[in-house]
């Protein structure tokens, strides 16, 4: 186990132990993207590393609001403040709306895991790329913590690790972390490696119709960020993505 991990070795050991015993029911967010007439997350973030800052000024009650009434099922919320532009008062302004929240940022630290605790999220995004081989550890982590891991898988190699972690969400990010270029999505080869998650597309989706044709590609759930952030009405585009 890499820095820091060390000191949650002990709730990761009583946590395969108890998964062990019994095998774990789906929780909250999960929950919401199952049962969602329209299975997206929508994401409230005021930078990204692709783009600078490009939506500086924006009203977190406002955005989230609009999300409601189009009817996403669930938020993400960036946490992460130097290249998302993320604040805790934005989950804050998010518990309001009664969503299961998604605490993004490029979790790599169990003080990560705690922060999402605090804030009230419900989920916790673990990135492949950037855990590795600690992936499962924290998957681990999360569950003990009453967190449900959504991890993100970007190359086929990483998908023993998110095997080996036993997320019920999995995440395919279409867009490289390394140069910010955009790949194919094909839930095909995801569904083969996880028959029973929920199989998340993120990234790259640039309005309604890209998000109506990735639902009815095969896809359970997407996530949405910089489309949504950028629309003069999100509650429209959403309400004009419901399949
Ligand atoms: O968005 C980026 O520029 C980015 C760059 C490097 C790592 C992660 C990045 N974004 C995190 C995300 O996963 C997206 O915010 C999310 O999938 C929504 O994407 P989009 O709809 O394209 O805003």
């Amino acid at each position: 186990m890499g820095a820091g991990l060390g000191i949650l070795s002990d709730i990761v050991a009583a946590e395969r132990r108890r998964l062990g015993a019994e095998p774990e029911g789906p929780g909250p967010f999960e929950r919401a993207l199952r049962g969602a007439a329209l299975p997206v997350i929508a994401e409230f973030k005021r930078a990204s590393p692709s783009l600078g800052p490009f939506a500086a000024d924006a009203d977190p009650a406002e955005r989230l609001g609009a999300y409601v009434r189009g009817g996403a099922a669930c938020f993400s919320v960036l946490a992460e403040p130097a290249r998302f532009g993320g604040r805790p008062g934005d989950f804050e302004v998010a518990r309001r709306f009664g969503r299961p929240i998604l605490y993004k940022g490029f979790v790599c630290t169990p003080g990560h895991l705690r922060e999402a605790l605090v804030l009230g999220a419900q989920a916790v995004l673990l990135i492949a790329r950037v855990l590795g081989d600690e992936l499962p550890a924290y998957a681990f982590a999360a569950r003990a913590l009453g967190l449900e891991p959504l991890a993100e898988i970007h190359a086929a190699d990483e998908i023993p690790a998110v095997q080996a972690s036993g997320a019920r969400l999995v995440g395919w990010n279409v867009r490289d972390l390394s140069d910010f270029s955009e790949g194919p999505a094909d839930p095909g080869p995801l569904r083969a490696a996880f028959p029973e998650a929920v199989l998340i597309r993120e990234s790259g989706l640039k309005d309604a119709a890209a998000i109506r044709a990735a639902l009815a590609s095969g896809w359970d759930a997407v996530l949405a960020g910089e489309a949504l952030m950028r629309a003069p009405d999100p509650a429209a585009l959403l309400a004009e993505a419901r399949p």
